[in-house]
């Protein structure tokens, strides 16, 4: 796992060899050692350069191994041993250096980095903290303030950085490892006493303890003690604060579930769908030009971020006021995520067009018209008759049925759903939502066209509401329910907001504008104005809460009419406004809990969930986990829905579900689903096996 070599003489060169990231496996370190230990007693060896197998030097620790019994060297005194090394020894760092990669290459005497290496201590965005000597080394090496800035963000660095900040001491446009090896050859036989980094004195920083209280406000404590003892303390004393640290973070909660979601992301890219169409087996079709129809908001950005990823983009508008803006709204935002990144915006890749025929040519089309049927109906008749036959159709509908508009056209096995996330130019997510007759490719095309955009794709099967908006649903009602029996908006947002999410459930939705959700249930014949008496709050035979669309009548819509759920200027419209709706309908209002908030709005969302993965509308739980985290705000920290159901655990979980419907009978989704049940029964598997219960008719529930 690595492979030591003699080169050039007198430089021995260790190779790490772990595919894809050369993470430091207890095999890696184990042939990291052993090889090293080669390299010192080999008198023909003047220098040594560590490097890692194809262009990647590594990707830290390997998080796989934690959680379970350690086995192999540990890391710590292996890097000890390197820095203690009589003879000078070189990182040849390339790709990436990252966590304890770059722990390793800061425990060498020399950095010599390739132009376009990446280098970061991202043990935080895992719940960790840098414990294999980073957050004692690199205040030491780069000082306090920027070491601060590195550890408690998790960001990484550009090798230009890296060089800026003194981190590595060259960077090469050349291959890293021949040059680091010519550098070991020019540096042998020079003292390395100033070159261990351990040995060195924290640079002084004016107002230290000021700084330290700073970065303790934004949370990432341990962090910010481990580099204070970095600080304060002699290198040794530095080194145990930093493993009694981590020790406490390494079995928490945060640091599982952010693990997990790292791990869940990447899985979803290997889909599959009940008809048995795989990632493995099907071919992406390569696409160049991608046409947008439609340029409002979602439209113009689903413009950018094609254009972003290097596509040619038709971008189509009918009417002609509304052309004009986005032309100039799209150049704007490429022009702001150029200066951004420091490059120059290419309005080139873009052409502009009043005319459907303009998208003849495209190898896909993604339609972002207005969410109604029927417009949607004629524009996939326009489109299969303007298009070429092989184009790919999709919709970015968040809840019309795929399988219709496909029913539209010539080629139904080229209609995809392509449900982006507002802002689509920055949100992470995007929901591939495939139909009855989605062909594989027409998958597989688009889980990596989604991919080139830099988002996290997520096949789901054609459902209302697909999977995150069919979840959010069930979570919407129940708040509404609690601010029929007594909360208030106020509570329940905060009850939310202190589990984690970035804003509460009416907060968000007054974000997004209420009158969306109104026209929906306009369109499914749920909100109906003027009914009066008990069938007010029962529609379609359950339980129904009109409060959404009372307030729309009110002309509340939200943030955009400047009221909705809250108001934002003085109003004590709304509590007035609820407690008349109370007494309207024989609603005795109660003391409603935080506990009850957080159970009766997340775990209705979760069992949602499992129904979704009862109907194969995705593949398995890391797929919601992954859409509700990129996509909903769930807190990363907790992992997504279905890990922290998982967290909390099952039978809890179904326990206090059917503790919820026995008080509440006419709401009948507070009933733990049938798989939750199933999976309750067979004595809660961890989540890393509901995959394999769940799939096919071979289930082992
Ligand atoms: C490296 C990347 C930038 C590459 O990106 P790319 O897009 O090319 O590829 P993917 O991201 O798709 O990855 C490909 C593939 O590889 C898997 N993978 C990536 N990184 C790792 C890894 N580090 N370990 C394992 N597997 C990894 C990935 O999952 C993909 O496979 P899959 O099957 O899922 O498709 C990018 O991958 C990336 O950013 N990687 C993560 C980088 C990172 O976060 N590194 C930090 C790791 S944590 C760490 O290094 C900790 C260190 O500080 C050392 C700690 C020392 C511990 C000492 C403990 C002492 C304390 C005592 C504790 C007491 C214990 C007790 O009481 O029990």
């Amino acid at each position: 796992m690595a492979q030591y070599t003699r080169v050039s003489g007198s430089v021995g060169l260790i190779t790490l060899q772990n595919p894809p990231v050369n993470a430091l496996s207890a095999a890696v370190r184990l042939g990291i050692g052993e090889a090293v230990q080669r390299a010192l007693g080999d008198q023909e060896v003047q220098s040594v350069v560590i490097c890692g197998q194809n262009g990647l030097f590594c990707g830290g620790a390997d998080i796989r191994e934690f959680g379970k019994e350690m086995t192999g060297p540990p890391l710590v005194p292996m890097i000890h041993a390197i820095e203690a090394a009589t003879k000078p020894v070189v990182a040849a760092i390339e790709g990436s250096a990252l966590g304890g990669g770059l722990e390793l290459a800061l425990g060498c005497h020399y950095r010599i980095s390739h132009c376009k290496a990446r280098l970061g201590l991202p043990e935080v965005t895992l719940g960790l903290l840098p414990a294999a000597g980073g957050t004692q080394r690199l205040p030491r090496l780069i000082g306090v303030p920027a070491a601060l800035n590195l550890i408690t963000t998790g960001h990484h660095v550009t090798a230009a950085e890296a060089l800026q900040l003194g981190i590595v001491d060259q960077v090469t446009e050349h291959n890293a490892v021949d040059v680091a090896v010519k550098f070991a050859l020019s540096v042998t036989g020079k003292p390395l006493h100033d070159r261990r980094v351990s040995s060195l004195e924290c640079p002084a920083a004016p107002d230290l303890d000021s700084l330290f209280e700073e970065a303790m406000l934004k949370v990432r404590v341990a962090c910010v003690q481990a580099v204070r003892a970095a600080a304060t303390l002699p290198y040794a004393r530095g080194m145990e604060r930093e493993k009694a640290l981590m020790a406490t973070l390494f079995g928490s909660g945060q640091a599982r579930a952010l693990q997990y979601f790292f791990f869940a992301q990447r899985a979803v890219g290997r889909w599959s769908t009940p008809g048995g169409a795989r990632w493995d087996t099907s071919q992406p079709r390569p696409v160049r030009t991608a046409a947008v129809i439609g340029l409002g908001t979602m439209g113009r950005g689903i413009t950018v971020a094609l254009a972003q990823a290097g596509l040619s983009v038709v971008a189509v508008e009918t009417q002609a006021k509304q052309l004009t803006e986005a032309r100039k709204a799209v150049a704007g935002m490429l022009k702001r995520a150029a200066v951004r990144r420091g490059t120059t915006p290419e309005p080139g890749s873009i052409t502009y067009s009043d005319q459907l025929q303009a998208a003849a040519r495209a190898d896909l089309v993604i339609e972002a018209v207005f969410e109604d049927m029927e417009v949607k109906e004629t524009l996939f008749r326009q489109l299969s008759a303007v298009c070429r036959p092989d184009a790919l159709l999709c919709t970015n509908t968040s809840s019309l049925d795929v399988d219709h508009l496909a029913s539209q056209t010539r080629h139904p096995h080229l209609v995809l759903g392509m449900h982006f996330f507002a802002p689509a130019q920055a949100m992470k997510l995007l929901e591939v939502v495939y139909g009855a007759r989605s062909s594989p490719t027409a998958v597989a095309t688009a889980m990596q066209l989604g991919k080139t955009m830099g988002k996290v794709s997520v096949a789901v099967g054609n459902c209302r509401g697909f999977a995150g908006n069919r979840m959010l649903k069930r979570y919407l009602e129940q708040a509404f329910f609690l601010l029929e029996e007594g909360a208030t908006p106020e509570g329940v947002d905060r009850a939310l907001e202190e589990f984690g999410f970035a804003m509460g459930v009416f907060r968000m939705s007054d974000l997004s504008g209420l009158d969306v959700g109104w026209r929906v249930r306009k369109a499914e014949g749920l909100a109906q104005s003027g009914l009066t008496g008990p069938s007010a709050r029962v529609r379609q035979g359950r339980r129904y809460s009109p409060l959404g669309d009372l307030l729309c009548e009110h002309q509340r819509f939200g943030q955009k009419s400047g009221r909705g759920w809250y108001q934002y200027e003085p109003d004590p419209w709304l509590h007035r406004f609820l407690e008349e709706y109370r007494a309207r309908h024989g609603l005795l209002p109660r003391r409603i809990d935080q506990q009850e908030v957080l159970e009766r709005c997340l775990f209705v969302l979760i069992n949602e969930g499992f129904q979704i993965l009862e109907d194969r509308i995705v593949a398995g739980p890391e797929d919601i986990d992954a859409i509700y985290v990129l996509g909903y705000g769930w807190p990363r920290h907790r992992g997504g829905p279905m890990f922290y159901a998982h967290m909390v655990g099952l039978e809890r979980v179904a326990q206090r579900l059917e503790h919820y419907h026995q008080a509440h009978p006419e709401v009948p989704y507070l009933q733990p689903c049938g798989l939750l049940r199933r999976l309750v029964a067979s004595g809660s598997p961890p989540i890393h096996r509901w995959r394999r219960a769940i799939a096919g008719p071979h289930s082992q529930l």
